[in-house]
């Protein structure tokens, strides 16, 4: 395993942390997966699922050999993140007209959404490059993610967060773990331009997405989709899009499945950004060479909220690989389908549902076909955003004093 500048190729060793390249380029992971025996890799992630107590028992770990094959195993912090439920609701197939859907519902990971994936992996490779001081930019998944795995890691974690456009209740959730918390007056990518700038001086190990093993990471989320159902994917995967590492994880975990044949097919991606924040949707759907960033991101779906996604280069290239789509949808949008998913009993919070509005739009738009089959992946949890929660409810209410049987019956 090596790291890799996107930009003018020069690369390193993975033993050392760098969080970008002299040049400017970000770095990603290379290694060549093509000397593995994808049928011999089905039969161990296959003896694997009966684990429960090692670290095999992860849903990230048991992918070990796809994902940080060198790291000593009495390195890593993990929390048996994964293992999320793979959901195939008929009322919502049924509803929307698709041949086949699942939902792939990270939102069950420790912290409740899919930054777990990828931070066990950035916080056990830190940890074993020595570090004890963890850091990231975040509009609150990322945050409460990294500073459950750092308490977890006897380590200490610093982090940014905006002042406002964000769910407090994942502020909260970050608190409670014992980090640091910095709000400061901009957006996500502000946070990370400091980081960027000033994190080698501070000691500081940088938990973002621009960290390349957050992504090595979240590769197990299509991993374990895949497992699950058998090693047969769907013909689309549906992922709502913000800083652009989910879709580019997915996308690299695709490859290195198809390029193991441990999947007869390879899926497209379908990447879905909200409206207000779709500047590489933009990008895309205008056929251009360079991302141009979106200074005042904004979406009901916060945890989107972001202008210059750091991974926009390395999503393009994964999209081409497998023959991917963007789209853009409405926050109205995102609302309604949030409320789909969440009466459907899985729930989620709003990011997550913009990929089934993705859906919804792509089928109306023919861009994909009823005949086909679907895997939206839900991301983050219904509780992680309770102010949204609370302007989208109606609760019947009834005055203590006249609680009477009657009464009751006219909310029912
Ligand atoms: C719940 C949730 N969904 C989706 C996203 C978007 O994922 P990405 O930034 O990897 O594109 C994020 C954060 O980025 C998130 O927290
Ligand atoms: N929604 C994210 C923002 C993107 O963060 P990153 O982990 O991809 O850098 C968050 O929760 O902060």
């Amino acid at each position: 395993m090596k790291l890799e500048c996107l930009n003018c190729g020069q690369t390193w060793n993975w033993q050392q942390f760098i969080i970008k390249c002299p040049c400017g380029g970000r770095l990603e992971i290379k290694r060549d997966v093509a000397g593995l025996d994808g049928e011999r890799l089905k039969e161990i992630f296959r003896e694997r699922l009966r684990e429960r107590m090692s670290i095999y028992a992860s849903g990230v770990w048991r992918y070990k050999e796809l994902i940080f094959p060198e790291l000593p195993e009495d390195r890593i912090v993990t929390k048996y993140e994964g293992n999320t439920g793979l959901y195939a609701p008929e009322p919502i197939r049924k509803n929307i007209g698709i041949r086949g859907l699942h939902f792939k519902a990270q939102s069950e990971n420790p912290s409740g959404s899919f930054k777990d994936n990828g931070m066990t992996v950035a916080v056990s490779h830190g940890r074993h490059l020595g570090y004890t001081r963890f850091a990231c930019s975040s509009t609150g998944n990322t945050s409460a993610s990294l500073a459950m795995y750092a308490a977890m890691g006897e380590s200490s974690s610093f982090v940014f967060v905006p002042e406002s456009g964000i769910s407090e209740n994942k502020v909260m959730q970050t608190l409670a773990y014992g980090a640091k918390v910095i709000r400061f007056d901009g957006t996500y990518d502000d946070g990370i331009v400091f980081l960027e700038q000033y994190a080698k001086d501070l000691g500081l190990y940088v938990c973002n997405s621009i960290n390349p093993f957050r992504i090595a990471g979240q590769k197990s989320i299509i991993y374990e989709a895949a497992q699950y159902l058998n090693w047969e994917l769907p013909d689309w995967i549906i992922v709502p899009g913000g800083a652009l590492s989910n879709v580019t994880a997915i996308g690299k975990g695709l490859e290195d499945l198809w390029t193991l044949g441990m999947i007869p097919k390879c899926p497209r991606i379908a990447l879905v950004q909200a409206e207000g924040a779709s500047p590489f949707h933009k990008m895309m759907a205008a056929g251009a060479e360079k991302l141009r960033p979106e200074p005042e991101p904004q979406t009901v779906a916060s945890a989107l909220n972001i202008g210059n996604p750091p991974s926009w280069k390395a999503a393009r290239r994964v999209l081409e690989f497998c023959r991917g789509v963007t789209c853009s949808v409405t926050d109205e949008e995102i609302l309604l389908s949030k409320q789909i998913i969440d009466r459907s009993g899985i729930g989620c919070e709003p990011a997550s549902a913009a990929s089934l509005a993705g859906l919804r739009k792509l089928l109306a738009e023919k861009v994909i076909d009823k005949d086909e089959t679907a895997l939206c992946i839900l991301t983050g949890n219904l509780l992680k955003d309770t102010d949204v929660l609370s302007k989208m409810a109606n609760p019947g209410r009834a005055a203590y004093s006249s609680l009477t049987v009657e009464e009751i019956e006219t909310l029912l």
